[in-house]
């Protein structure tokens, strides 16, 4: 038996890339059928070679995690894109999916593109907040290569996908960083008119032997109504040192007295902007579940 990555499957068929770094043409075996278990990209599986690069996956290993869109299992990381300018980052959209990323397990690294277009010094901002939040944040500009071997160390080893709202750049460093698939870039306005939005199944670019990205970018359905308002605070990495020191163990950390997320961001321990959004969120969430 061999162990390896599904890197492709197309109907019936799934490519198995092996820790030696063949990829293996093979069928599953029937019982994954009969349980309701199919094979999906991303799985780590132990196949039986049946000839030179032909197998049968024999066993799944268990997943770690499942996302939808795009269909891949065992996602470590994501990558959040959004641009200095062109579009102008939306601090609440970069916090709804960062938590959605959070809703997965799923570790979160945040790249400022086009840093060329930096005039306001909008890195500094959101390295300054969100830093402080715990992620990482590295600046790129795809278009001169620039950041572009940062960001590649950060993917080395992991199953990476990418996320960010349109015209920030995804496709631009995905090209920059593999050769094996070139993705479209152009401009918001003709990627439209061409609906991208079919579906396709996702494939994992491996970039070297153990490091894969998805060759489809995900989170793009902002709809966090699924998360329970008393969860919401668990999303903010940054809370985790204060939740269970307030006051009320049912602390929702909004109007509460005795709130030790609160204090901590009046003293500057978190940042009043990432309150204010987990706040913001927080109310929406509640109003959306009233209405219904
Ligand atoms: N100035 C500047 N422009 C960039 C940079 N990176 C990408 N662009 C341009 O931004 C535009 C959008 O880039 P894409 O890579 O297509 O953006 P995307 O995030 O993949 O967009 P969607 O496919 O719509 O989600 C293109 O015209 C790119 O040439 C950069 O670092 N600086
Ligand atoms: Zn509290």
């Amino acid at each position: 038996m061999q162990k390896g990555i599904i890197i492709k499957g197309i109907s019936g068929f799934y490519y198995v890339k092996i820790e030696e770094g063949k990829i293996i043409e093979c069928k599953a075996r029937g019982k994954f059928r009969n349980n309701n278990i199919t094979p999906i990209v991303g799985d780590r599986v132990f196949i039986e070679l049946i000839e030179e690069d032909k197998g049968i996956i024999k066993e799944i290993i268990p997943r770690k995690n499942l996302l939808i869109r795009p269909l891949v299992a065992n996602i470590d990381q994501a990558v959040v894109v959004f641009a200095c300018k062109k579009p102008d980052i939306i601090f609440t959209l970069l916090d709804k999916i960062l938590i959605q990323i959070e809703s997965y397990n799923i570790k979160a690294i945040i790249c400022i593109n086009k840093s060329d277009l930096d005039d306001n010094n909008m890195f500094d901002k959101v390295k300054s907040i969100y830093e402080k939040a715990g992620y990482t944040v590295i600046k790129t500009n795809a278009l001169k290569n620039e950041g572009i071997d940062d960001l590649k160390s950060l993917l080395k080893d992991k199953i990476s996908v990418f996320a960010g709202p349109s015209g920030v750049g995804k496709s631009t460093i995905f090209n920059k960083i593999q050769n094996k698939i070139k993705m479209e870039t152009q401009d918001i306005s003709s990627k439209v008119k061409r609906g991208r939005h079919t579906t396709r199944h996702a494939e994992l670019i491996d970039i070297d032997n153990n490091t894969f990205i998805a060759d489809t970018p995900g989170f793009s359905n902002l709809d966090i109504s699924f998360i329970e308002p008393k969860n919401l605070q668990y999303m903010f990495l940054e809370f985790k040192d204060y939740i269970g020191k307030c006051k009320f163990t049912s602390c929702m950390h909004f109007k509460e007295t005795g709130c030790a997320v609160k204090e901590a961001a009046h003293n500057g321990l978190i940042s009043i902007e990432r309150y204010n959004a987990y706040i913001e969120i927080l109310e929406e969430i509640q109003n959306n579940r009233r209405k219904r």
